[in-house]
């Protein structure tokens, strides 16, 4: 999962995907814009489909008119997975015919650009297109990045976690929460100083942030120093692993606690699980999580508790498989 920031990003941070079954094509377009922007070239629907289960582009060019799958297709393809949904797309078409311009804004574009296309448009369709998505961007991240420890704040949580929960039961995958607390930190603080204490929390949210490996995980800050990390599309025995990971990799950190027992900074944590077909509200989800945390806490600290109440103890093994 990507680090949040709240610095602002410039055009030439921009990636944009060219799709594109004709080589002459992908290379005009990519030379057109290269000194905007960074490109990639993909020359069929599926390789676009493939290169966004890894890369998020801020957006892509996509011709309508391909061999085996078209840019219709694809789109849809796209806007049917959560993780690919919000990459914005302009087609590519010669078609200027009233019902192909209608499709292509029934899909959802953008915008589109009409072959043969024109340089000067296409430059400036694209950089205005790309300009209005980083401002937008930034507010999204002021609204939504807690500014201290750069990890999402309860805005998103309030916003996003139905539609998260939601999106489960519509295609009938679990959906797992691990909520997560640093031990003794107020003892932390009082021996440290509260800097050190802000310090610590913005260590351990980096270091969590780059162990959520799937696009769609994200780590939330509910509030202090208690954190809730949503992992849609698993299951109890996933997320206790992703719990155990989360553990080992806070232990791995090595930060002085001289006055916890570990003599560094732990974190404990609870688990809570909805599967598919399972009807758990919000609120009972987070009281389950809540719940299973303080047997956590209670059961020595350093440690994961799942809904069937099974303890696992911080695994030092940590692993990005
Ligand atoms: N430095 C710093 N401290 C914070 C922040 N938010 C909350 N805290 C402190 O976190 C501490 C939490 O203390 P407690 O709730 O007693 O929990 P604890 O000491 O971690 O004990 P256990 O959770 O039982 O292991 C309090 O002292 C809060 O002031 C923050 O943003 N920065």
């Amino acid at each position: 999962m990507v680090v949040n920031s709240v610095t602002k990003r410039r055009l030439s941070d921009c990636k944009i995907l060219i799709v594109d079954d004709q080589s002459s094509s992908r290379l005009v377009l990519s030379t057109l814009l290269e000194d905007i922007v960074a490109c990639d070239a993909v020359k069929s629907g599926q390789e676009a489909i493939d290169y966004c289960a890894n890369y998020r582009p801020d957006l892509i060019l996509m011709d309508v008119v391909m061999p085996e799958m078209d840019g219709h297709e694809t789109t849809k393809i796209l806007a049917s997975n959560p993780d690919t949904a919000t990459i914005p797309f302009m087609f590519v078409t010669s078609s200027n015919a009233d019902d192909e311009q209608a499709k292509c804004w029934a899909s959802g574009c953008v915008d589109f650009i009409e072959k043969p296309i024109n340089a000067c448009t296409v430059r400036n369709r694209v950089k205005s297109y790309l300009q209005h998505k980083l401002k937008s961007d930034f507010l999204e991240r002021l609204i939504y990045i807690d500014r201290l420890t750069c990890v999402y704040n309860r805005h998103y949580l309030e916003d996003h976690l139905p539609n998260i929960i939601k999106d489960g039961t519509r295609n009938n995958t679990a959906t797992s929460l691990i909520l997560f607390d640093v031990d003794y930190f107020k003892k932390y603080n009082d021996h440290y100083g509260h800097l050190e204490g802000d310090n610590c929390l913005f260590k351990i949210c980096q270091n969590v942030s780059k162990y959520l490996l799937r696009p769609m995980d994200c780590i939330v800050r509910v509030g202090g120093e208690e954190f809730l990390v949503i992992l849609p599309n698993t299951d109890e025995s996933g997320a206790r692993q992703v719990a155990n990971r989360l553990l080992g990799c806070v232990n791995e950190l090595h930060i002085n606690h001289s006055d916890s027992e570990f003599k560094h900074v732990t974190i404990s944590a609870g688990v809570s699980t909805k599967l598919g077909n399972e009807n758990k509200s919000i609120d009972y989800l987070m009281l389950e999580a809540d719940r299973n945390l303080y047997v956590a806490k209670n059961a020595g600290r350093n440690r994961v508790v799942c809904r069937d109440g099974k303890i696992s103890s911080a695994s030092a093994e940590i692993s990005f498989a």
